[in-house]
């Protein structure tokens, strides 16, 4: 290890104030302003803290000016909250800072430099539900069957292409040399849609995500002139959540490094939790690799949570295969006991949770905003949001209001998108008869023809009819009369609006625009009007901050179209004193809490049903596990429920393995003494109890189902593991039968299915069509393993997963 060997001497006159509140690994780090740094360590150690106060070191003692750092973040909201720290630290001078996402990051390059490779500025970003509409036009072209080949099965293999930069072409040449599981024709398929969408978006002047990355580096990589300027500009590179960051982000961060090398980036390889998005944790081996002489340091202290969090989430994560062994610790204090929580069903886990982190605030200890609850998938909220509500709990929930996803701000959006870009096509088939205006989908079908006869876009198609009807012309698109006047009425409106846009400032655009197209009228006259006029209000808000686009600013309506495009659901998530938190893992990357609960820990959830098949995919839902444990400070719950009518836990659940492999020594649960339906009991959670560890054992009643469980649960390592099942799998039993006996719910009766057979074809609503690969039990315990070409191997529960036969 070479660590802070290159950096400059600090000032002298003794340490600077920035390195106060910094350990002696931290300072290092702070200090090795020069040249490649690799930081990795472990959660809550202070990664991020390190490279604020780094910034703050380099712009107050060290003369570096701030427009010369540029700073890359995972989400909107990290940079600005790094943005309000160093403000703080620096008094304001952090303005000139370049903070974002890689996402916001190329745009901005792109929209000053993107002609120079033959990219419109005025380009839209499209978000995943325009790729979608964009991807089934290609397919159509291309002649796929969207039901044998899912649109979003098709658009990942796409985004992985991308992620890795490679184009169509590569892509159609690679399918017979790889050995890819899906097999060469599906990629050979993909590739030839690859190739439509490819050059759809570029006729309608649109990037995806993918491409904002791609073409970014591309443009680097083949214009020395503009690459040498971005050297100059940016002298300093800061990467958090580096072990996130895909082959195409590391390619851009390396041309951004100008050759003072002066990359520095900060990850932790045990959260790496987005493989599903093509996230490369090799990144790291190459940044060693490419950076031989990189300082390397590694922090050992987490300064965020408990020993007993801390120790119960090292001993999940470390048994994982895959991974480099270190150890973290901790000054901080014992603390409370981790709590289990076993409830009979989703509404009940729901109800002990909410009544928990009531009675938490009635204490005095924590308030409702200390609290988040965290769950694999966004479905899980719902039992909760329907808690908090019946008991008056304020609560946020994140990525539930999808704001940019309403109908009315999607429209609102798409008419600003038009009058942005004219060839726009995604959005233009979007608004085209919103409100209606006689262009139903027949009209929409002739003018498409007739512009892809003409070799036209939609939008100039449009035009023409606009200008046959001016010269009172027969109108070239054959449609009825009505039609033809809304053609050219709306495209008439449309210029007008162009035009407009180069004066007036984005509010003043957008009233304009919701005006002349008569959007604002007809939504006034819709029954929930008034609530949709408040959220157009708010996106009036928001467009207040932006100028006419005509004078070349940068903060014109372009600037507006893409903060909308770029926004992602954590960055509308203000936490708040009185709220409670309702969040997915994945989002929870990066925060903290005083108190966690994660609920649903069971398989099929958590390892989630998807991510089952291979050791790589198990090995990633631990990390994401491991990620929910280590965002808690002080409490940490594990909620599972015994029932769910998710289809994946199959009806009666198991408990998650991730549950199976906490240490004994720092668990507790609430008390299983009364019958269950009993509030006072089973949602209650007796405080004296809970903060006791030892005294939980695994004695008497539960000695025997644990017995029972080393063989239905399989033969866990670990200390705490053959205890925990035992507890888990005797709740199971004891808690199923008094429930099953309580309740008596009339079972449904199933229909008659016939077994399926191997090498069957079936086809599933969401990973189309497949190839039965094995069949396991009957009747109910039927499971079958399908071959997807478009989703890998799945194991489902022939009752429960709605194949049909193909
Ligand atoms: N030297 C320190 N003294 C006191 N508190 C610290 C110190 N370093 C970090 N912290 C605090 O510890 C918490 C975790 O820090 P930070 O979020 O920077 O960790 P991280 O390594 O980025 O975590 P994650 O891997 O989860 O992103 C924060 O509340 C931070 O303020
Ligand atoms: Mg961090």
């Amino acid at each position: 290890m070479d660590i802070g060997a290159t950096h400059p001497e600090p000032p002298a006159g003794g340490a600077p104030a920035i390195l106060q509140g910094l350990n002696e690994p931290q300072q290092q780090a702070v200090l090795a302003t020069e040249g490649p740094l690799l930081i990795i360590a472990g959660p809550g150690s202070g990664k991020t803290r390190v490279i604020t106060h780094r910034i703050a070191y380099m712009v107050g003692e060290c003369d570096v000016r701030p427009w010369q750092i540029l700073a890359v973040t995972f989400t909107n909201k990290a940079a600005r909250e790094m943005r309000e720290r160093l403000d703080r630290l620096l008094l304001s001078r952090s303005q000139d800072v370049t903070m974002g996402t890689f996402h916001a990051v190329c745009a901005r390059i792109l929209r000053r430099h993107g002609e120079r490779v033959g990219l419109d500025r005025n380009f839209t970003i499209y978000d995943q539900d325009d790729q979608i509409d964009a991807l089934k036009s290609a397919m159509q072209l291309a002649d796929v069957d969207v039901k044998r080949y899912p649109p979003r099965a098709v658009l990942s293999r796409i985004s992985a292409a991308k992620s890795v930069l490679q184009d169509s072409q590569a892509m159609a040449r690679a399918a017979y040399d790889s050995d890819d599981e899906y097999g060469a024709h599906w990629i050979d398929t993909c590739a030839r849609v690859y190739r439509y969408y490819e050059e759809a978006l570029s006729r309608q002047n649109a990037l995806d995500f993918d491409d904002l990355l791609v073409r970014t580096t591309h443009l680097l990589e083949r214009d020395a002139e503009v690459q040498a300027q971005y050297h100059q500009r940016y002298r300093y590179l800061l990467i958090d959540e580096f072990q996130d960051t895909n082959v195409a982000q590391y390619r851009l961060a390396q041309l951004l490094t100008g050759p003072h090398r002066n990359l520095c980036v900060v990850g932790d390889p045990d959260q790496s939790i987005y493989a599903w998005r093509n996230a490369d944790i090799g990144n790291i081996l190459s940044f060693q690799s490419d950076y031989p002489n990189a300082t390397v340091v590694s922090l050992g202290q987490n300064y965020r949570s408990t020993k007993n969090i801390l120790h119960a989430a090292d001993s999940v994560i470390s048994k994982n295969t895959e991974r480099i062994d270190h150890q973290l610790f901790t000054d901080n204090p014992t603390g409370d006991a981790v709590t289990l929580h076993e409830a009979f069903s989703e509404e009940d886990e729901a109800l002990w949770a909410v009544d928990e982190v009531s009675r938490l605030s009635r204490t005095g200890r924590f308030r409702n905003g200390d609290c988040a609850i965290m769950y694999r998938i966004n479905a899980q909220s719902r039992a909760f949001e329907d808690q908090c509500m019946r008991q008056g709990i304020p609560y946020r929930l994140v990525g539930g209001v999808r704001f940019y996803h309403r109908k009315e701000i999607k429209d609102a959006v798409c008419y600003l998108r038009v009058v942005f870009n004219p060839d726009d096509e995604v959005s233009l088939q979007r608004v085209i008869n919103q409100p209606p205006r006689g262009l139903g989908a027949k009209s929409v079908q002739q003018l498409t023809a007739y512009a892809a006869r003409r070799g036209l876009t939609s939008r100039q198609a449009m035009r023409e009819v606009a200008a046959a009807r001016a010269e009172k012309l027969t109108c070239p698109i054959e449609v009825t009369a009505r039609a033809a006047r809304a053609m050219a009425d709306l495209s008439v409106t449309l210029d007008r609006l162009t035009e407009a846009s180069r004066e007036l400032g984005v509010a003043d655009l957008l009233d304009r625009a919701l005006d002349m197209t008569g959007l604002a009228k007809h939504m006034n006259a819709q029954d929930d009007g008034d609530e949709r006029w408040e959220n157009i209000l708010e996106l009036r808000g928001l467009a207040e901050d932006y100028g006419p686009s005509g004078n070349d600013t940068p903060d014109g309506l372009g600037a507006f179209l893409e903060r909308v495009s770029l926004v992602s659901d954590v960055d509308a998530y203000e936490q708040s004193e009185d709220s409670l938190t309702l969040i997915t893992l994945h989002q929870a990357k990066g925060l903290e809490f005083p108190v966690v609960m994660m609920a649903g820990m069971e398989e099929g959830l958590l390892p989630h049903s998807r991510s089952m098949d291979t050791l790589a995919e198990v090995e990633e839902e631990r990390r994401l596990c491991y990620v929910g444990m280590t965002r808690a400070k002080e409490r940490l719950y594990l909620l599972r429920s015994f029932r769910r009518r998710y289809p994946s836990t199959g009806g009666v659940t198991l408990p998650s393995r991730f549950l199976e492999e906490l240490p004994e020594d720092v668990l507790a649960s609430p008390a299983l003494d009364r019958p269950p339906g009993s509030r006072a009991d089973s949602h209650g959670l007796n405080p004296s109890r809970s903060s006791r560890n030892a005294d939980v054992g695994i004695g008497g009643s539960y000695g025997q189902a644990r017995r029972a469980s080393r063989t239905r649960l399989g033969d866990g390592a670990g200390t705490g593991g053959d205890a925990t099942r035992g507890r888990l799998r005797g709740n199971i039993d004891e808690r199923l039968t008094e429930w099953t006996s309580s309740r008596r719910a009339p079972a449904e009766p199933e229909p008659e299915r016939v077994p399926l057979t191997v090498g069957e074809i079936v086809r599933h609503p969401t990973f189309g069509e497949g190839v039965v690969q094995d069949v396991e039990g009957s009747g109910d315990m039927e499971q079958v393993t399908v071959n997807f070409p478009g989703a890998g191997l799945k194991r489902l529960l022939a009752s429960l997963a709605r194949l049909e036969r193909g």
